[in-house]
C-alpha cells in the first residue's frame, strides 16, 4: 500500500508538482472544520494505563516531545490526571535544528540511538523516568537513571510487567515481536507460558491481533509498540510512543523498580544478550539481492559453533515473506534485510554467549551478506 503512495508522490515531485492543487489558506479552510483529536485520547488513557498508580506514586517525569506533536497531549496528560510532570522542551521546530546528529551525522529522530538521543540521556539524573518520542509520537525513547533504555530491553519488560498486571487478558494472548527483535522476549514470553507471534519487520503486521485481541503486546526493536487496553480490547493499531512513556511510570509506580532495574533482573533469570544492529550502506542492486535470500545460500550447518536450527524467509508468526533471511542456533542468530525506508541494508545479530561470540556471529552474518552480493554480481 504505502509503495504505491511512494511510487505516486515520487512521480508527482519529477513532474515539478504540477498536478499539485494550490489554494490560498483562508479558501482551504472554508473546507475544512476542526476537530480535536487530542481530548478524547488524554480522557481514555485510563482505560490503558493505571494513572492513578502513577498519580499517587508522584512519579517524576520529564518529557522532551522532540519538537513534535505530541507537545499538547503531553500537556494535557498532565494537566488532566494531575501527574507530576515536566516538558523540558516546548519548542515546536519542523526543521529539528535542535537535534543532536545520528551517528552517521544524519539527522535522525531514532528513539533507539543514544547520538540521536543525547539531549534526552541528559535528563536521567532529574527525573525517574524522562520519556522522548520522535514528532509523530509513534516511537518512545526511555531513560531511567540508569540511562537510555535499549529498546530491546525496554520491550522485554513491558511484556514481562503487562501480562502479569492486565488480570483481564485473555490466556491465551500472544506476545507479538518482529523478528529482528531480542530473543529476551522468547524467553519472557515462554516463562509467563505465553505464545509468541513472531511477524516481519512492520508495525502492519500486528493490526489484526490487537484488533482481534490475539495478541497482548506487539513490538519492534525500532522502538515502537503498542498494547491493549486494560479490558482486552484494542487500542491503537500502530505503534503509540505515548503510552509506552506513561507504561515506564506505571511499571515504577507499581512495582517500585524502574525499567531498567527490572531488565537487569531478567538478565539474571534468562541470561545477557549481546545484540547489535548494523546499517550499511546499499544501492538498490543489492538491496534487491538481499531481498531475495534464499536457505540454500547458508550452506553451513553451524553458525559461531552452533548447530543451525532454522533459516527463515518467512516469519513464523504469519507465514510472511521476511524480505530477507534469519538464521537462528540455540543461544544466537542473525538476519539481513534490506531497508524499506532508506538506502541501506541492516544485519540484526543477537548472542546469549557473550560480545565474543556475537562477532563471531557478525563475521558469518556478512560472510551470507556478501555472498549474496557476488552471487547477483553486485558486489
Ligand atoms: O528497517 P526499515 O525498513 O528501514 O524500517 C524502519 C522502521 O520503519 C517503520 O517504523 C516500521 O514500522 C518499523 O518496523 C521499521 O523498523
Amino acid at each position: 500500500m504505502t509503495k504505491v503512495v511512494q511510487e505516486r508522490a515520487n512521480q508527482i515531485l519529477r513532474d515539478g508538482l504540477i498536478e499539485v492543487k494550490r489554494w490560498p489558506l483562508s479558501q482551504a479552510l472554508n473546507t475544512v472544520q476542526e476537530f480535536d483529536f487530542v481530548t478524547p485520547y488524554v480522557q481514555q488513557l485510563s482505560s490503558i494505563l493505571d494513572m492513578e498508580a502513577i498519580k499517587a506514586a508522584g512519579v517524576r517525569i520529564g518529557v522532551d516531545p522532540l519538537g513534535g506533536a505530541s507537545l499538547e497531549v503531553w500537556q494535557q496528560i498532565a494537566q488532566h490526571y494531575g501527574l507530576n510532570l515536566t516538558i523540558v522542551n516546548e519548542r515546536i521546530d519542523p526543521s529539528f535544528a535542535f537535534m543532536t546528529v545520528d551517528k552517521d551525522g544524519k539527522i535522525r529522530m531514532d528513539c533507539s540511538s543514544p547520538y540521536a538521543m543525547a539531549s534526552l540521556i541528559g535528563l536521567k539524573d532529574r527525573f525517574d523516568v524522562a520519556i522522548g518520542n520522535d514528532p509523530d509520537a509513534d516511537r518512545h525513547g526511555i531513560v531511567t537513571p540508569d540511562g537510555l533504555m535499549n529498546p530491546n530491553h525496554y520491550l522485554a519488560v513491558c511484556i514481562f510487567y503487562l501480562y502479569q498486571h492486565r488480570p483481564q487478558w485473555r490466556p491465551d494472548m500472544g506476545v507479538g515481536k518482529t523478528l529482528v527483535s531480542s530473543s529476551m522476549i522468547d524467553r519472557v514470553a515462554g516463562s509467563l507460558g505465553r505464545r509468541l507471534v513472531e511477524v516481519p519487520v512492520g508495525f502492519k503486521y500486528f493490526v489484526d491481533g490487537l484488533l482481534a485481541g490475539t495478541i497482548g503486546f506487539g513490538g519492534e526493536e525500532s522502538a515502537g509498540a503498542s498494547f491493549l487496553r486494560k479490558d482486552g480490547s484494542a487500542w491503537s493499531t500502530d505503534k503509540d510512543g505515548i503510552i509506552l512513556g506513561l507504561l515506564a511510570a506505571e511499571i515504577l509506580a507499581k512495582t517500585g523498580k524502574s525499567p531498567s532495574q527490572h531488565y537487569r533482573d531478567l538478565e539474571a533469570r534468562f541470561g545477557a544478550s549481546a545484540y547489535t544492529r548494523i546499517d550499511a550502506e546499499a544501492n538498490s542492486a543489492q538491496k534487491k539481492a538481499l531481498a531475495n535470500l534464499s536457505p540454500e545460500m547458508v550452506t553451513a550447518t553451524e553458525l559461531a559453533g552452533e548447530p543451525i536450527r532454522a533459516k527463515l524467509t518467512r516469519a513464523p508468526g504469519n507465514n510472511e515473506p521476511i524480505g530477507g533471511l534469519k538464521v537462528v542456533t540455540e543461544n544466537a542468530w542473525f538476519a539481513a534485510r534490506p531497508s524499506g525506508t532508506e538506502d541501506v541494508y541492516k544485519i540484526y545479530a543477537e548472542s546469549f554467549k557473550g560480545q565474543a561470540h556475537l562477532e563471531h556471529v557478525l563475521i558469518e552474518a556478512r560472510e551470507v551478506v556478501n555472498a549474496a552480493f557476488r552471487a547477483a554480481g553486485v558486489l
